[in-house]
């Protein structure tokens, strides 16, 4: 697959840019379980970094530390210039507002209009309560009307959100965070339950807002073909650990295969070895034949049976 091309590189491409996401030394344990183990990284304006891994290296648990749903065990998180550990309450939901966050599963309320959905991208900002469409007031009403232009479904405004392809659910989803105006957004996995074709839709459009609004997007994947197509950095996660952080257009296929690959082949080769060591033994021999004359004596005693 070739590099798409749909926006040229922001100005800063290339030179130091404004870093919005800053971790260090970030080490989380679930009880004995190291989820994340002496993490860092840093992403800017504009750019779309994705953590490539494979299922339990961690992205997730990453992702959360990145608006607060998870507290580090220890090092630092800084977001939009604030160190989260000292943010609580108030101004832990202010910062929050500052950041959107899509998932896997859409999270769409089904029986709502594609634009109702949009407008509760909203509700951490509108008081009150909200009677269908007309409690969001007509300015909100036009945002979520544009940003529904962005994502190329404004004609589906008023269909409700069960009636559209996963895809386009995703879509609708984007918009949504859109209408926090959010200076970061985070993606927890936002094409696994897509078809590949729908997936390329989704990551352009993911990267053609980072570009155009000068976005930070952090966004986890498992698809090696996926992150070199749209990331502009790679960073790689093996049990917790950081194992590649580069610029994909520097990044061969094999690199970032060896995120999954070498560690495959290592876990393998290890428990072939122990496998083959454990054969080897006298002992394994003999418990094998016992383990077999048993079972043709039950096959025996069996047939023998009336
Ligand atoms: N709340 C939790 N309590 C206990 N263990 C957790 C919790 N969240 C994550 N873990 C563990 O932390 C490790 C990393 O999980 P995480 O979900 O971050 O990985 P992931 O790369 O996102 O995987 P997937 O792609 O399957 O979601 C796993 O061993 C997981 O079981």
């Amino acid at each position: 697959m070739g590099h798409p091309q749909s926006l040229p590189l922001p100005a800063t491409a290339g030179i130091e840019r404004d870093r919005t996401v800053k971790v260090a030394f970030l080490t989380k344990l679930f009880g004995e379980n190291k989820a994340l183990d002496g993490v860092g990284f840093e992403a800017g304006r504009g750019e779309l970094v994705v953590l490539l891994g494979r299922s339990g290296s961690g992205k997730s648990t990453l992702l959360r530390h990145l608006n607060g749903l998870e507290v580090p065990t220890s090092g630092q998180v800084q977001v939009l210039g604030e160190d989260l550990s000292s943010l609580t309450g108030s101004s832990l939901r202010r910062l929050r507002s500052r950041v959107g966050f899509i998932f896997q599963q859409f999270e769409l309320v089904p029986s709502l209009t594609v634009l109702e959905n949009v407008l509760t991208g909203s509700l951490a900002v509108v008081r009150g309560p909200r009677l269908g469409l007309f409690g969001y007031g007509k300015a909100r009403r036009l945002t979520a009307l544009e940003h529904l232009e962005t994502v190329g479904l404004l004609q589906l405004a008023y269909q409700r959100a069960d009636t559209l392809s996963g895809g386009q659910q995703q879509r609708v989803a984007i918009a949504r965070a859109l209408m926090q105006e959010p200076e970061i957004l985070l993606a927890d996995e936002p094409v696994a339950s897509l078809d590949p074709e729908s997936s390329d839709q989704v990551m352009n459009l993911i990267r053609d807002i980072a570009r155009s609004k000068g976005l930070t997007v952090v966004c986890s994947l498992h698809q090696v073909d996926l992150a070199l197509s749209w990331a502009d950095r790679i960073v790689g996660l093996r049990h917790g650990k950081v194992v590649l952080n580069t610029l994909t257009e520097n990044m061969t296929r094999e690199e970032a295969m060896g995120i999954y690959g070498q560690v495959e082949v290592a876990t393998i080769t290890s428990e072939f070895q122990a496998i083959a060591e454990e054969l080897d033994t006298p002992g394994h021999r003999e418990r094998i034949a016992r383990d077999l004359a048993t079972a043709a004596a039950t096959t025996r005693a069996g047939r023998k049976a009336p």
